[in-house]
């Protein structure tokens, strides 16, 4: 369970100086600004998170089906927000997972197993949840178009 902390900043007198502490409140005052700040989540979770790439990957993939397949608007924006909630739900359980590690700094507490677990939890359900919406709407359409295509 132990792993890097990505730019742990030791809390010693050093990082307490009024320039450390006015960087440390890199407030968004402008919408460009805040959107920078989202895209830098979101790169972030993509290349350090494993299982973002493979959702990211998979929403893709159901996306593009369902426009290949024709599906009515809505069925699409029912695949489109299922894909999101799992993407939203693992930038969620990484957020909390850094929060957690700042907190109890790679210390055992059973709180934040509980934390993290609660948060793992999240997406797993999630995705559980993409997957039947996916296997309902996308099944159906894509055994007809392959019955089809076969004869
Ligand atoms: N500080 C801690 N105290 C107690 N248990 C912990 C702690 N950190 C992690 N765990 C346990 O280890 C599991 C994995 O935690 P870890 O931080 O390695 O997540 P991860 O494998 O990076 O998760 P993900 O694949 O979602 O990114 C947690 O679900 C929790 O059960």
């Amino acid at each position: 369970m132990k792993k890097e902390l990505p730019s742990a900043i030791p809390l010693d007198q050093e990082s307490q100086s009024p320039l450390r502490r006015a960087l440390s409140f890199q407030v968004a005052d402008n919408l460009f600004a805040s959107f920078r700040y989202a895209w830098a989540g979101v790169s972030y979770a993509f290349v350090t998170q494993r299982n973002f790439r493979i959702h990211t990957l998979i929403g893709s993939i159901a996306l593009g089906l369902g426009v290949y397949l024709k599906l009515p608007s809505v069925e699409l924006a029912v695949v489109g927000l299922t894909s999101g909630l799992v993407l939203v739900m693992e930038l969620l359980n990484t957020a909390l997972e850094a929060v957690v590690d700042l907190t109890v700094q790679q210390t055992y507490h059973e709180l934040a197993k509980i934390a993290k677990d609660c948060a793992a939890a999240s997406v797993l359900i999630s995705a559980l949840a993409a997957v039947i919406v996916a296997s309902l709407l996308l099944l159906p359409p894509l055994w007809a178009v392959l019955s089809a295509t076969m004869g």
